[in-house]
């Protein structure tokens, strides 16, 4: 047996064991005990520890027995869902299931065990972790909890590394955690660094042109505007600025400087998107294996290309998916290439409105959603959602509109960013993304709004054109005759984006046979990602899925379901036998 197999044994029903958590049992064995859920058989997971113990060697000494090796064709735990999901569907039906994907930046509010399990069981998707804050360690620790508790707890939460980027930006306050600027006061930005903490009202900049790219009289905007200073004197490595918007500044908070009305791009323009620094950190990222790569202030498909094929050469068995940042003036003029290129797009509205006027965010939005959907890339909408939730824990009404907006304009996922990472309320602020979702989500269907939305022809060959064609047909198919759930079982996970693409009315069951595609399904809009070896015979697949759904309570007999696979180019409907 190798090292790092792991066999599956079922033992009985009336096992001692199937309500403990802890493994205990047969640690002298080297067998982990995983009982999935109450009424799921137990596994027993072979570690590294004994990696040549020969599995029917276990001593059936009373307490359990071993009912068969690698299970029957009808072993449940065959198939691997999200258990959150699991309950939802249980106990609400396929109908309730939320469609929208949700992701938490995760920071010092969420960091720990307890509180990144509240996180998944309040229906984090994807976790996100920032290379701007905090150390590799720390962000080591967290991603090795996340790990944890999917193994343990059945949890499918993916891991999303997001880039520092070489933007310009504050340094970090030597250790406080924020500073006031009032209105007049004069601070200094400069270039030198400090080796203990900083002067009083001074500021160190990471980009060492700082001082000589400004002008006496720009105006300079912290994290977009959140604060503003104008230059009045620049004295070699230092600027000093007189405050005119007070406000609070937190550490390495994004730096931009406008003259006349316009964003100045001097030398700063040239700085590489993915500096020296970025490259240690996606090092980092490969090796932790993280499930996706977020590249912050991304110009244009060239550096997600380059760090595509970087990717592939380190890591030919991950399938790490990479996704563009759109925050800046460069990504909105490349706009389409990058989405062609990208696995994901995230509309950093955060520093998307310090580079254009805040009044152009909305319709950038929209039409980045909208090209998105229409190029099928799924698409993230971040930043500054619930924002007075990181202090209040109840959303304004602009706040709960907002994030109405962007479900109804069908974009694949949410995302918090401070209000998971440093905010007081971050279950909360979660709750009110996933309540919201479901509400907007049941108003679409219930109202079904004309879309006037067109999905136009995307495939590169002629098989590809037969798939869309058939998820096309399909989707609409499940409209028209009201099916319980699709089914679609992909290799690559491209079928079940194709399905996606159509946003249904019914919920998107995803089979795939690899963890990595799995977890990236997790970002796409309405697909519910499964685990499921299947072969070439759809017949057989599904009356295995079918045994399997069934044994674990999820389908029953008489449900609707449209299946359609990437093996087999057709669509079959058929009631759950
Ligand atoms: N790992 C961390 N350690 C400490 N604080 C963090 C961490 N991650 C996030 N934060 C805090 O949460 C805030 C919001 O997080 P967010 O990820 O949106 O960062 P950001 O600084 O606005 O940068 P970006 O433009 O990359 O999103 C940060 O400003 C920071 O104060
Ligand atoms: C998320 C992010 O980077 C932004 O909004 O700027
Ligand atoms: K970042
Ligand atoms: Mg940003």
């Amino acid at each position: 047996m190798a090292s790092s197999q792991a066999l599956n044994f079922f033992v009985s029903r009336n096992s001692p064991f199937l309500n403990t958590s802890k493994p205990s049992l047969a640690s002298n064995f080297g067998f982990i005990l995983k009982p999935l859920l109450s009424t799921s058989p137990l596994i027993l997971k072979c570690s590294l520890s004994s990696p040549n113990l020969d599995p029917l060697t276990i001593p059936n000494n009373g307490q359990f027995s071993v009912v068969s090796k690698n299970g029957p064709a009808s072993d449940t735990s065959a198939i691997e869902v999200d258990s959150v999901t699991e309950a939802e569907l249980k106990e609400n039906g396929f109908r309730s299931t939320r469609r929208t994907k949700l992701v938490c930046t995760i920071g010092p509010a969420t960091c720990s065990s307890e509180q990144l399990e509240a996180l998944a069981v309040g229906g984090m998707n994807v976790a996100r972790i920032n290379m701007c804050h905090g150390t590799r360690e720390w962000h080591k620790g967290v991603i090795e909890r996340v790990r944890e508790l999917n193994e343990e707890k059945g949890f499918a939460v993916a891991i999303m590394m997001d880039t520092e980027g070489s933007e310009i930006h504050m340094g970090d306050l030597g250790g406080t955690s924020s500073a006031k600027a009032e209105d007049g006061e004069v601070w200094t930005f400069t270039v030198r660094g400090f080796n203990s903490s900083c002067p009083e009202r001074t500021i160190s900049v990471n980009y060492d042109g700082f001082a000589e790219d400004v002008k006496v009289g720009d105006e300079l905007l912290v994290d977009g505007g959140m604060v503003r200073f104008e230059v009045i004197e620049t004295i070699g490595p230092d600027v000093k600025c007189k405050c005119t918007d007070p406000g609070l500044l937190l550490p390495r908070a994004n730096l931009t400087f406008w003259r006349d009305g316009k964003l100045v791009r001097e030398r700063n323009a040239m700085l590489p998107t993915i500096s020296s620094k970025d490259w240690l950190d996606i090092d980092f990222g490969i090796a932790e294996g993280v499930d996706f790569i977020a590249v912050s202030f991304v110009k244009s498909a060239e550096v997600i290309n380059h760090l595509k094929s970087y990717i592939k050469a380190r890591a030919r068995d991950s399938d790490i998916a990479v996704i563009a940042k759109i925050e800046s003036i460069d990504s909105l003029k490349n706009l389409e290439e990058i989405i062609l290129a990208s696995d994901g797009i995230m509309v950093a509205r955060g520093d998307l409105g310090a580079q254009i006027p805040l009044e152009q965010v909305p319709s950038a939005q929209q039409r980045i959603v909208q090209l998105c959907r229409q190029l099928n890339t799924p698409v993230i909408v971040a930043s500054q959602l619930l924002e007075s939730m990181i202090e209040y824990p109840t959303p304004t009404r602009a706040e709960v509109a907002d994030v109405s907006e962007a479900v109804r304009q069908r974009s694949d996922a949410l995302m918090l960013s401070g209000e998971s990472a440093m905010g007081q309320y971050p279950e909360k602020a979660l709750t009110v993304l996933r309540s919201v979702s479901l509400r907007i989500e049941r108003w679409w269907r219930e109202q079904k709004p004309q879309e006037g939305l067109d999905l136009p022809n995307i495939a590169s060959s002629f098989t590809d054109t037969i798939s869309e064609e058939i998820c096309n047909s399909a989707a609409k198919m499940a409209n028209n005759l009201g099916v319980d759930a699709i089914f679609v079982y992909t290799k690559t996970g491209h079928m079940a984006s194709l399905v996606s693409r159509c946003r249904p009315d019914c919920p998107i069951f995803a089979f795939t046979s690899t963890i990595s595609v799995r977890r990236r399904l997790n970002l796409q809009w309405g697909l519910i990602p499964f685990r499921l070896s299947f072969s070439d015979d759809m017949e057989n697949n599904l009356n295995k899925t079918f045994g399997l759904l069934k044994a674990r309570g999820m389908i029953k007999s008489g449900d609707l379901v449209i299946a359609v696979s990437d093996m087999l180019q057709s669509v079959q409907v058929m009631n759950v036998p």
